[in-house]
């Protein structure tokens, strides 16, 4: 759905161009502002008619919040334009008005309360009244409602209120023209003593009707009060797809109620009312105030809707009216959700979805989570190859067969790959948005993942053209023919495999990335919310096994097998995505780019977690999560609209950093408490990995032994994070974590430095195994658990800034400190131990900045 670019406002307001941002999408729309004089309709009529042959004539629906004086004329005009309308403004001749369109026989929803919540109290006092007629007989009501200073006329949703009051009660009540016995509050001095907050002086509706008896002895209240208008736009999203199935079914147009939209709903007429707005619909409804014409497209729906449905946009803008042409039904460039908040009440329970199982978006998001299953089994089998080669004496950077040292090291060269993995990721992220620009989301992802798949295969097999090519030199300083050939094929090995290391950790997060963004922009929030941990459960899943199966499958196809395998994972990932793309295209809802909109996000969100030294995505720094997804659009919705504009017109995202950790203190505590734990998340990995070359020399039994320890990570992160701690979220204060993470390390590094002799490969990889599987569980939680106490601003930029910054500076900084160490003093034994003892450092200063942070969030608390 889609604004149209054109809007009727006031006669007196200038004609003008306004552009509507959707906070939320970050798309915008200019939309052309018309004022409603008889010059202004003429320019109406040409849009209408341009409007109506570019999208259907079908396709057009009208949102009105105007002003009461507007209120019947504009309905007259809708109806003789054969325009469905869905008017919220209140006001006017009411009874005209329901005449004038019953006998044009218009289509429209004609409420005073858009607001759901507040319409099914509506109707159960309805019900009362029809039920128990007379049963307040004797008491006295009184009314107070209070709304912003500018409200032209008394609250429709009072006399609306009050009409099924009267029914229950034998009051005298007047509600005449301008209120009547009704307490109107419009100046900010009584809106305040009222008890509405400062902030919503501009835009509140606060009602309390009092019931008492006659004696006094009894009094009954009620109340319903609403800040700024996110409900009222939530209403008018379902009043529009009501009415737009309405119209659908060729029935005579008739004017339906919000409570016709309610009980459609409650009876399941037709599928997820909300859900099928896009997100950006709703923002720029909820922004508005005016009146707005909207076009939409056909879609066919999953499930009883029948084919001919036609759905129409919502629009609105500062208090105009919008004409707007519908694309796609589907918000697309949703950030990747990460599992997070397991506890999260808000799941609730209920189906997955409010579609069949065969329904064709069941069946698209289906096999995207298996292409996604699949792509993360393959980057752990390439993982575990690419690992032992990295570090093996023939191939990679140990010293064995060609320096002729007897085995042992391979690791100097990592700090510098690990360093740099980022830089070229942004680069990947650069031509990946290049190629999705070209040919949209599907040939993006199918392009990007045949080539990690030919990478892998082609690598493959020219690691073992090479390794022959070492096995047949026999490397003997007499022969310098053999030895410049060994040298040479080691040299083209260790560039190969450097290159391979660096972009397959690149590639398997922005891959991973674009199966998210195709999940989260097929389903609706409220789907997502019950998806998105079976789907990530799936992930781990197929994680888990290819980890765990690597030992034997490397005993069979050797490691160059393994890489192959993991070239025909992806080939067969990316053949699951496309099937889940053709079958969003043949629904209808394929998530696709938009003219105007900011399509490349699609591409181009937001990292969902973060890839370690060697290890697997995780969501330590997960922008968002289906629980952040819920909760942002609550906070959203608090937020003034332009708070998001500020975030993206501060400056540089350096100095909004700044700016927001002097605001918000515990952001910039929640960043040094990152940076410090990415930094020791990687020495522990370096000091493991060190540790488990020097242990197993062999390269086969070094992946299948990597492989069964990332099996057991995988897989105990998968038990804490979908069982274990949610459950003890129960029991314990969810800020305690940010304590807990840095005192467990400091033992385990402890316990690794006195162990680091003695202990085999137990003490290194204890430490590395106690991080790993905090950041895959517990950190996603603990982040998400800070993050929502926060307000929409500082939840925006903060996730940006400690995504974007925090983790990739905690990293890469250890990365340069370990490829300086190594360039001085290479891989001593002794090297390694004053490592371990840094680590302790490390962990340390990272227990004093969560103590900090620790009783920031208690003071905030307080
Ligand atoms: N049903 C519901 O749930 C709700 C209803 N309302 C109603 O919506 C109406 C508007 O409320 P606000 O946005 O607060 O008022 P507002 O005064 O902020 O905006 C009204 C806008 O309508 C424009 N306008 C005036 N005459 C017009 C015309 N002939 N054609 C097109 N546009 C015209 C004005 O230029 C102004 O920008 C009120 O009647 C209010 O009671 C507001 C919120 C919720
Ligand atoms: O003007 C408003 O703001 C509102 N108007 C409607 C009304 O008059 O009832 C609905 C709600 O009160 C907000």
């Amino acid at each position: 759905m889609k604004l149209a670019p054109v809007a009727m406002t006031g006669p007196n307001v200038e004609s003008t161009v306004v552009v509507v941002h959707d906070d939320v999408t970050g798309r915008s729309s200019s939309v052309r502002l018309v004022p409603a004089t008889d010059d202004g309709k003429i320019e109406i009529y040409a849009s209408l008619a341009g409007m109506r042959a570019s999208f259907g004539t079908e396709n057009l629906l009208v949102i009105d919040y105007t002003h009461p004086n507007a209120v019947n004329d504009n309905a007259i005009f809708y109806a003789e334009n054969h325009l469905p309308f869905v008017m919220g403004t209140t006001g006017g001749d009411r009874a005209r008005l329901m005449d004038d369109v019953s006998s044009r026989k218009a289509f429209a929803v004609i409420a005073p309360n858009m607001g759901k919540q507040i319409v099914a109290m509506q109707a159960g006092l309805e019900y009362a009244a029809s039920k128990f007629p007379g049963s307040f007989a004797g008491y006295g009501l009184e009314v107070t409602e209070s709304h912003q200073s500018t409200k032209a006329d008394t609250s429709g949703t009072a006399r609306a209120v009050i009409s099924s009051l009267l029914k229950l009660t034998d009051d005298d009540f007047d509600v005449a023209e301008g209120g009547g016995d009704i307490n109107m509050l419009r100046d900010d001095e009584s809106s305040l003593a009222f008890g509405v907050s400062r902030e919503a002086l501009g835009g509140h509706a606060f009602h309390t009707y009092r019931l008492t008896s006659s004696d006094g002895s009894v009094v009954f209240e009620l109340k319903h009060n609403v800040e700024g208008r996110t409900v009222y736009a939530e209403g008018t999203a379902d009043a529009v797809k009501f009415l737009a199935n309405m119209v659908s079914t060729g029935m005579e147009g008739r004017v339906f109620s919000m409570i016709d939209v309610l009980e459609a709903g409650a009876l399941d007429k037709y599928t997820n009312p909300v859900g099928d707005m896009t997100a950006t619909t709703r923002r720029a409804a909820t922004a508005s105030s005016g009146a707005g014409l909207s076009s939409a497209s056909k879609f066919d729906d999953d499930v009883n809707i029948s084919p001919r449905i036609t759905t129409n946009t919502v629009a609105g803008c500062d208090g105009k009216s919008t004409l707007t042409p519908l694309r796609s039904r589907r918000p697309i460039g949703i950030s990747p959700p990460i599992i997070s908040n397991q506890n999260d009440p808000r799941r609730g329970g209920g189906p997955l979805f409010s579609l069949v199982p065969s329904s064709p978006r069941f069946v698209s998001v289906s096999y995207m989570s298996l292409s996604l299953a699949i792509h993360l089994a393959g980057y752990e089998l390439s993982r575990a190859a690419v690992m032992a080669l990295f570090t093996s004496d023939g191939l990679g950077f140990g010293h064995g067969q060609g320096a002729g040292e007897g085995g042992g090291g391979g690791l100097s060269a990592l700090p510098l790959a690990v360093g740099c993995v980022s830089p070229f990721s942004i680069c990947l992220l650069w031509f990946y948005g290049n190629t999705l620009e070209r040919g949209g989301p599907a040939s993006a992802l199918r392009a990007h993942t045949l080539i990690c798949a030919a990478c892998q295969i082609a690598s493959g097999c020219a690691l073992r053209v090479l390794d022959e090519r070492l096995l047949r030199s026999s490397p003997n300083d007499d022969d310098r023919f053999a030895v410049h050939d060994v040298a040479d094929a080691q040299f083209r090995s260790r560039s190969l495999l450097f290159l391979l290391f660096v972009f397959q950790n690149a590639y398997v997060q922005l891959l991973y990335n674009q199966h998210w963004a195709f999940i989260g922009s097929v389903l609706t929030p409220e789907e997502g919310a019950r998806a998105f941990a079976p789907i990530a459960g799936l992930g781990s899943i197929g994680s888990t096994l290819a980890a765990g199966l690597v030992s034997s499958l490397v005993r069979r196809l050797g490691l160059i097998g393994l890489l192959h395998l993991a070239g025909a994972s992806f080939v067969l990932s990316a053949l699951l995505a496309d099937i889940a793309f053709g079958t969003a295209r043949g629904g209808g809802f394929e998530p696709r780019r938009e003219d105007g909109s900011d399509d490349r996000k699609y591409g181009s969100v937001g990292p969902p977690g973060d890839i370690s030294m060697g290890g697997r995505v995780n969501n330590a720094n997960a922008p968002t999560s289906p629980s952040s997804m819920k909760s942002k659009g609550r906070s959203a919705s608090r937020a003034p609209a332009q708070s998001c504009v500020q975030c993206r017109e501060g400056g540089n995202i350096f100095h909004q950093a700044r700016v927001l950790f002097r605001r918000v203190p515990v952001l910039g505590a929640l960043f040094l408490e990152v940076v410090l734990s990415q930094c020791l998340s990687s020495l522990v990995n370096f000091i493991y990995l060190y540790k488990l070359k020097s242990m197993i020399a062999d390269d086969d039994m070094r992946a299948g032994w990597s492989g069964t320890y990332y099996a057991w990570i995988n897989g105990v992160s998968g038990i804490l994070q979908f069982f274990v701690i949610p459950l003890l979220l129960k029991h314990f204060e969810a800020h305690r974590i940010w304590l807990f993470m840095p005192t467990l390390m400091l033992f385990c590094t402890s316990y690794t430095f006195v162990t680091f002799r003695s202990s085999g490969l137990f003490g290194a990889s204890a430490s590395f195994f106690a991080i790993k599987t905090m950041e895959y569980s517990l950190r996603g939680a603990a982040n998400e658990m800070l993050y929502v106490s926060l307000d929409y601003e500082s939840r925006y930029l903060g996730k940006k800034v400690i995504s974007l910054i925090a983790g990739k500076f905690g990293k890469s900084a250890m990365a340069v400190a370990l490829s300086l160490l190594m360039v001085v003093y290479g891989e001593e034994e002794d090297i390694m131990r004053y490592l371990v003892a840094i680590s302790i450092l490390v962990a340390a200063s990272w227990l004093l900045t969560s103590m900090s942070l620790h009783s920031l969030i208690e003071a905030s608390r307080k």
